[in-house]
């Protein structure tokens, strides 16, 4: 499992993250909630190595990840999906999926099928570039680019932002599917709290930087819950 012990994030003067402890465990989805700025992103940051933490430890599966590179958690089976996608636009769908190639082996490199029947769109849009794609299909495709590198733990930042309703559809069923499949744990950060009280298995919510509240997805509607998700 992903572990996370008293974490704290600054950037310069300003603290993002105060704190912050929580489990996130194999064959399990789950859910971060949180306003904009509260520091979803900030906690992913620090699991995947994007930002220095200030003080606190992260590990999985009991190797610690602290001081690693990205590439290096990469290589321990951290699967990344940032905010935005962050698609390479000028590159094909193909060589977009061939990025994850760099934490594998030589004799791992290849796009696994499953890839393709969890997301058909991309099979036949191979040779399209990445920026010709919807904001839905770039979604798909970051996700697929994660799952190249073979990740035991797939980290998504709101996946579901700015996607319309039949995709958002699609990734439920995908992460499902791959919890159920693989086993693998998932982490992801959201607003849309329907989308979590759908597929999570255990739900945080995050406010100003600590985590004010824990349970399974049915809490969610608990008035205290819903205190520090209402704008
Ligand atoms: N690179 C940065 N430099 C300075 N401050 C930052 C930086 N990135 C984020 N912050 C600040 O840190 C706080 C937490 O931001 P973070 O992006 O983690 O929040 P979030 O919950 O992911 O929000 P959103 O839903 O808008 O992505 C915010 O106050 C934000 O303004």
């Amino acid at each position: 499992m992903l572990s996370v012990e008293n974490v704290s994030l600054h950037y310069g003067a300003a603290q993002a993250l105060r704190n912050v402890s929580f489990k996130a465990e194999m064959g399990k989805i789950t859910c971060v909630l949180g306003r904009n700025g509260v520091g979803k992103s900030s906690l992913l940051r620090a699991i995947t190595g994007q930002h220095p933490v200030s003080s606190g430890a992260v590990s999985f599966n009991g190797v610690s990840l602290d001081g690693l590179a990205p590439f290096r958690r990469a290589k321990q089976g951290v699967g990344y999906v940032p905010q935005g996608r962050e698609i390479f636009p000028l590159l094909t769908v193909r060589e977009n999926l061939e990025t994850g190639y760099a934490p594998l082996k030589r004799a791992e490199r290849s796009i696994p099928e499953d890839i393709f029947s969890l997301f058909p769109v991309l099979k036949t849009m191979l040779g399209r570039r990445g920026g010709d794609l919807s904001g839905g299909q770039q979604q798909q495709l970051a996700i697929a680019r994660a799952l190249v590198t073979r990740p035991k733990i797939l980290v998504l930042d709101e996946p579901t932002e700015g996607i319309q309703p039949s995709i958002i559809k699609d990734i439920g069923r995908a992460i499902k599917y791959l919890r159920d499949s693989t086993g693998m744990a998932i982490l992801l950060v959201e607003q849309y709290l329907d989308f979590c009280r759908e597929h999570a298995d255990q739900v945080y919510i995050m406010d100003r930087g600590a985590f004010v509240h824990e349970g399974a997805p049915e809490t969610l509607d608990t008035p205290d819950a819903r205190r520090h998700l209402t704008v």
